[in-house]
């Protein structure tokens, strides 16, 4: 798994043979600069664009395919042993809008098949937005599987670049949607002023004030009010959007304020939208994010909220886990999308397989 942070890969052995679902071994390789800056450059459109978007769909089937050898050698599993890769690759574009219907991951999967000597399940989202869904967000169907308790309603929230919701409700239809911004813009933003990829802990955050009007602001956009499905990206929330919105705050200010961005956002759809959860769950690099924490606390009280290492999957890992398991789904030819969530017309067995 490689999400809309731009941070790197997630690479992760997850064993289903008992039935159920053990992340058994897990490496992490992170991306170059260059890399980073050409990925994030495809987010816009540039001069040769489909020549570049080809030339990086290789290179990173060449980075997949070390992390997926550092994994393997690290834990002394052969690639014969392993059923099959499942390969989200990095989003550049992605507009489920019904006038243009598409997205778009980067990995020249067929690529990443020959160099790895295993099977490849690659393009998880197309089909379910050629059945009129919104190809996003995937993972409900993952966390229904690991994380649904017929004792509590929860809410799973994962915190990555854009910020995704889950509800299990062991007596009603799962259901969930983007509701926003997660570490995209607080990581522009610090990158920005501090050079470093990430606020770590939020600590630089924690040294500014929230600006109420600027966060007004960025909450009056449509994308905050309209009800779902949505699903949203770079495309949307980025750093010239943020820009269009300042004029000459402190820095410092501006980091706390899109800590504040993010947390509304995720709360209010949570108190909007599922009111009746008793357990809120964190997952995504965002839930390592201290300080974004303790505001998610604060605005969520009464509600219990944890972080999903108690149900057994460390944050950092769910979702690359929910793309070995969705790549299960395909081979076992079991659906993968949640119509209720995407707005697909039913249910659709997602990805393209490259064998072996
Ligand atoms: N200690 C930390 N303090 C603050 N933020 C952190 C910390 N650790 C990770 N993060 C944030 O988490 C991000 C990475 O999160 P994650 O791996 O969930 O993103 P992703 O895979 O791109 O997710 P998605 O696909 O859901 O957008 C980093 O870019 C950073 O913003
Ligand atoms: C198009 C795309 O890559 N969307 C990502 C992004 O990152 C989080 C959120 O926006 C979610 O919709 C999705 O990822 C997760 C894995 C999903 O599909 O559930």
């Amino acid at each position: 798994m490689s999400g809309t942070s731009l941070d790197g890969v997630d690479a992760v052995l997850v064993d289903f043979r008992s039935d159920g679902i053990s992340l058994a071994k897990t490496f992490f390789l992170p991306y170059d600069d260059a890399l980073k800056s050409k990925l994030l450059a495809l987010n816009h459109p540039e001069y040769d664009e489909l020549n570049t978007a080809a030339v990086v769909s290789n290179r990173l089937a060449h980075v997949y395919a070390a992390a997926i050898k550092e994994l393997l050698k690290d834990n002394a599993v052969s690639p014969h042993e392993i059923t099959a890769i499942g390969c989200h690759g990095q989003t550049i574009r992605h507009c489920p809008e019904i006038e243009k219907k598409y997205t778009i991951q980067l990995v020249n999967a067929a690529l990443l098949a020959e160099l790895t000597c295993i099977s490849v399940v690659s393009d998880f989202r197309s089909r379910d937005l050629a059945a009129g869904g919104q190809g996003a967000p995937l993972v409900p169907a993952f966390h229904r599987a690991a994380f649904m308790d017929s004792s509590y309603r929860r809410v799973i929230v994962n915190i990555g670049g854009i910020a995704n919701l889950t509800y299990l409700d062991p007596s009603a239809e799962v259901s969930g949607f983007d509701c926003g911004p997660g570490n995209i813009l607080l990581d522009a933003w610090c990158q920005r002023h501090t050079g470093k990829h990430f606020d770590n802990n939020g600590d630089w955050a924690a040294t500014g004030n929230i600006i109420p009007s600027l966060l007004d602001k960025l909450l009056s956009i449509d994308f905050f009010s309209s009800p779902p499905p949505k699903s949203t990206g770079r495309d949307l929330f980025n750093y010239k959007w943020l820009e269009s919105h300042l004029r000459n705050e402190l820095p410092e200010d501006v980091q706390a304020t899109l800590i504040q961005l993010s947390t509304v956002s995720i709360s209010q759809a949570i108190q909007t939208y599922y009111p009746n959860a008793n357990e809120i769950y964190l997952c995504g690099g965002g839930a390592r994010n201290l300080h974004l924490v303790h505001h998610l606390k604060k605005s969520l009280s009464g509600m219990k909220v944890a972080l999903t290492d108690e149900l057994g999957i460390p944050v950092d890992w769910v979702e690359a886990s929910a793309f070995a398991w969705l790549a299960r789904q395909t081979i076992l030819r079991n659906p993968g999308n949640i119509p209720a969530v995407t707005g697909a017309l039913g249910e659709r067995i997602l990805g393209a397989v490259y064998s072996a």
